[in-house]
């Protein structure tokens, strides 16, 4: 994804939430002072398939139907719930806002972390960033990219993934704890879930691909702020 195709799309999501392009910026520019430069061919998953694990209720019973040769991008808390399965995790994609004492811990064993710096989160990347070894921090930010910051395209944990594992070279994504319809979470969490509802609608259009996450649902799927067909 080039900043250029995303940038359109970023707007719409800033102007849907309210939230302000600099700020984005200052925090990308923050966490640019941690970064070191990540080379995405370590998370070398082309010609294979990747499960994008969300934090949905349905993880571990998705989980269990999986054979063990999966590669998996987890994204936030569905990292620690894939480990406590016994699956193990090819990436963490984290805004850094629930669980940063996994990434952490990831990302001293030797596992990718994708970090994502936002208007929102300055705090975090100030306090926990340090704290990682940023050997294996792959930044990232969903403003224009910035020196080691890198944007793949993707807003939340989930779909960002999805998109990382894209710039990848996945041979096809699955996905497993993706709940679009979940009602145990709050309106704002609502809203960012049918914003990755969307950028999924849009990857998999880029990609040729059909996900069965989306099954039943593209019809009801606003694609006003999407560049498709
Ligand atoms: N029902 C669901 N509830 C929560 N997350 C879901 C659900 N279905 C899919 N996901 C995906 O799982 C990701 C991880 O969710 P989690 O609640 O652990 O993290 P989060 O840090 O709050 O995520 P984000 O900061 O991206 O909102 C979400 O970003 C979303 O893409
Ligand atoms: N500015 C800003 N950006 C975000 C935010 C957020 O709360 N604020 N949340 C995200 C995923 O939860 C992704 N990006």
């Amino acid at each position: 994804m080039n900043f250029a195709e995303w940038e359109p799309v970023y707007e719409a999501v800033l102007a849907d939430f309210g939230f302000q392009r600099a700020a984005d910026e200052a925090v990308r520019d923050r966490l640019a002072e941690f970064a070191q430069p990540f080379d995405t061919a370590r998370l070398d998953v082309a010609g294979e398939p990747v499960v994008v694990a969300g934090a949905g209720p349905s993880l571990e019973s998705d989980l269990d139907e999986l054979d063990e040769f999966h590669r998996i991008f987890a994204a936030s808390t569905a990292a620690d719930r894939c480990l406590d399965c016994g699956v193990g995790v090819d990436c963490m994609v984290t805004d850094l806002d629930k669980n940063p004492e996994t990434a952490k811990r990831l990302s001293h064993d030797g596992t990718a972390v994708a970090v994502h710096a936002h208007g929102d989160n300055r705090d975090l990347v100030e306090r926990v960033v340090p704290d990682l070894d940023t050997r294996n921090v792959l930044a990232t930010t969903q403003a224009a990219p910035m020196e080691a910051v890198g944007n793949f395209g993707g807003f939340t944990d989930g779909d960002r993934a999805a998109f990382l594992a894209d710039h990848c070279g996945v041979s096809e994504l699955q996905f497993a704890g993706w709940d679009l319809d979940d009602d145990s979470v709050d309106a704002t969490k609502r809203r960012k879930l049918a914003w990755a509802e969307r950028l999924l609608y849009w990857l998999e259009q880029r990609r040729g691909e059909r996900f069965s996450v989306l099954d039943g649902r593209r019809e009801g799927i606003d694609t006003s702020a999407l560049p498709v067909g």
